[in-house]
């Protein structure tokens, strides 16, 4: 690894927008309504950061692998039935030794993106180990999705994607394959988190619940029939 990304201060940290809250909020250049703070997981070099810069920028950061330090985050609002929804997006280091300091932030977190490296069996067999992490340090109530990411290396795969979506089912979280390179999936992935953590705060007692599962199941099916990402 040539090179590393950058990391908050504990003081810069502390910016950070309370969860659950619903009021019209302005600062400099976004109005937001809502706003969840989410935080993306996995070994180094799944493509944490690469997935955030695709949602955030829709860019690729292809060339030398960056490694991040520490935790560092940015923020995008986005529409969900006519509501703006800050998510806070908390991208954390992989490497093990930053891992004191990024389960500090875990108790802030209202979702989780979860990911692994279909190129990387490695990366897949330590999900397991993230999930326990995960249940030690985070809310109990946390939204927590899986993400195979690296899609677009069909030639290289090492994880099947049944077998990605039989360990999602274990565990009873949502599933799907990401590319941060070609974008397939990306947004979906973060829309679909800001939905249900937008249901859960402003559904009332009479609503039907939000189902993440379906929501995913039928935006695929949708962009399946009309090729979309
Ligand atoms: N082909 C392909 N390469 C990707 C994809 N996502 C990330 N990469 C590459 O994988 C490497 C690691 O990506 P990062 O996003 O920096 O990984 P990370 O998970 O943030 O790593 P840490 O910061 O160490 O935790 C980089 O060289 C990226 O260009 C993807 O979807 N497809």
């Amino acid at each position: 690894m040539s090179a590393r990304k950058t990391s908050l201060t504990d003081k810069q940290s502390k910016n950070g927008t309370s969860k659950y809250v619903l009021e019209r909020c302005a600062s400099i250049n976004e109005y937001y309504d809502v706003a969840f703070k989410v935080m993306l997981l996995g070994d180094s070099s799944v493509g944490k950061t690469c997935v955030l810069v695709r949602f955030k920028d829709g860019a690729f950061l292809g060339g030398n692998f960056i490694a991040t330090v520490g935790i560092d985050f940015r923020n995008k609002v986005v529409d969900v039935d006519n509501l703006k929804v800050k998510l806070q997006i908390w991208d954390t280091a992989g490497q093990e030794r930053f891992r004191s300091v990024t389960h500090a932030y875990y108790r802030d977190a209202q979702a989780l993106l979860l990911l692994y490296d279909i190129t990387s069996k490695a990366s897949f067999d330590n999900i397991r180990a993230w999930l326990t992490e995960i249940h030690e340090y985070a809310q109990k109530d946390v939204v927590i999705m899986l993400l195979g990411n690296k899609a677009d290396m069909a030639a290289e795969r090492a994880v099947k994607k049944e077998e990605g979506e039989r360990l999602a089912k274990e565990y009873g979280v949502p599933f799907m394959e990401t590319s941060a390179k070609s974008g397939v999936n990306v947004e979906l992935a973060f829309l679909a988190v800001a939905k249900e953590l937008k249901h859960r705060t402003t559904q009332q007692p009479n609503e039907p619940k939000f189902q993440i599962h379906e929501y995913i199941e039928s935006q695929r099916q949708k962009s399946a029939c009309c090729g979309l990402k």
